[in-house]
């Protein structure tokens, strides 16, 4: 296993807009290695989903690089795969055609027909959507097109699979299914994942390592915390293992701490002291 699988090097983002330059992310470096399990936390609006499009090569970063298995990262590839939150299947087609689009597309050369017909049906069984082959996104619930979404985004063989906070909008128990799901196929397939998540109990389930991103502007890579939890995880189980909760509690104290000081900021902005008058 190599440790530097995929590096991020002193990435730096401004954006120009009509108000002016804002900075928001400062100086992120991390590698990760291959198979590896990321998750990045924050409050919202600190820059996540930015690294994770600079990642995917979605947004140019304005100084910095990223660099996945020895290239570097210029624009959106096959060797990349991102499931976002809200599932992006094309609704014209059904879940079987939705997953055959990718691999057609990132396969055509290495697989036959009978192979590429065979590998979606497979990907499509992983995530256990192997009854709905014909029916159109529209005819399924959210946890079924996410589990399409992430079905193709596997399929496509990435080197990583970047998820975009992909149960942020499904309910806690399909959230909990899913999760399993992702867990058990990691086992299995061994992806190096990043996931975006604000979740802390998620987070802390799913990784290897949790990458806590200050707040913005200018957000930079606060902290990292190793989970050294033996796999497989059962929720369950770890709801009363010390190790599990004390993790928990690292994540936490971490967001309340950036929280309080937003407050505390804030607080001053809007009573700023009185200025003492000179004696
Ligand atoms: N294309 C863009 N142009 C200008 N500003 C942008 C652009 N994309 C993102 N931003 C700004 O960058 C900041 C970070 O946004 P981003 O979506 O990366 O945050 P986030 O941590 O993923 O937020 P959330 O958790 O709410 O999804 C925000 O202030 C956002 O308005």
């Amino acid at each position: 296993m190599t440790n530097r699988y995929l590096s991020i090097e002193q990435v730096d983002m401004t954006f120009h807009t009509k108000g002016g330059a804002s900075n928001v992310l400062k100086g992120i470096d991390l590698s990760v290695a291959r198979g590896e399990y990321i998750s990045i936390i924050g409050h919202s609006g600190c820059g996540k989903s930015t690294l994770l499009n600079i990642i995917a090569g979605l947004t140019e970063s304005t100084s910095g690089a990223v660099i996945l298995d020895g290239k570097e990262v210029n624009a959106p590839g096959p060797d990349r795969s991102v499931v976002f939150q809200n599932h992006s299947l094309l609704p014209w087609l059904t879940v079987y055609e939705n997953v055959a689009l990718a691999v057609n597309k990132t396969c055509a050369r290495t697989k036959s027909k009978a192979e590429r017909h065979a590998w979606i049906l497979k990907n499509l069984e992983m995530v256990g959507m192997s009854h709905a082959l014909d029916k159109r996104p529209a005819e399924i619930s959210g946890g079924m097109k996410q589990r399409v979404g992430i079905a193709r985004a596997l399929a496509m063989e990435p080197k990583v699979l970047l998820l975009d906070e992909p149960f942020g909008a499904l309910d806690a128990l399909t959230r909990a299914h899913l999760q399993e799901e992702v867990m058990r196929i990691q086992d299995e397939l061994g992806n190096t994942v990043i996931m975006i998540t604000h979740d802390v109990d998620e987070a802390v389930l799913l990784s290897d390592r949790i990458v806590m991103l200050t707040n913005g502007p200018s957000a930079r890579i606060g902290e990292v915390l190793d989970i050294d939890l033996p796999r497989p995880r059962n929720r369950i189980t770890l709801a009363d293992d010390p190790a599990y909760n004390r993790y928990r509690q690292e994540v936490l104290r971490f967001l309340y701490e950036k929280q309080r000081k937003v407050e505390r900021l804030a607080e001053r902005r809007d009573n700023p002291q009185p200025t003492k008058a000179r004696a």
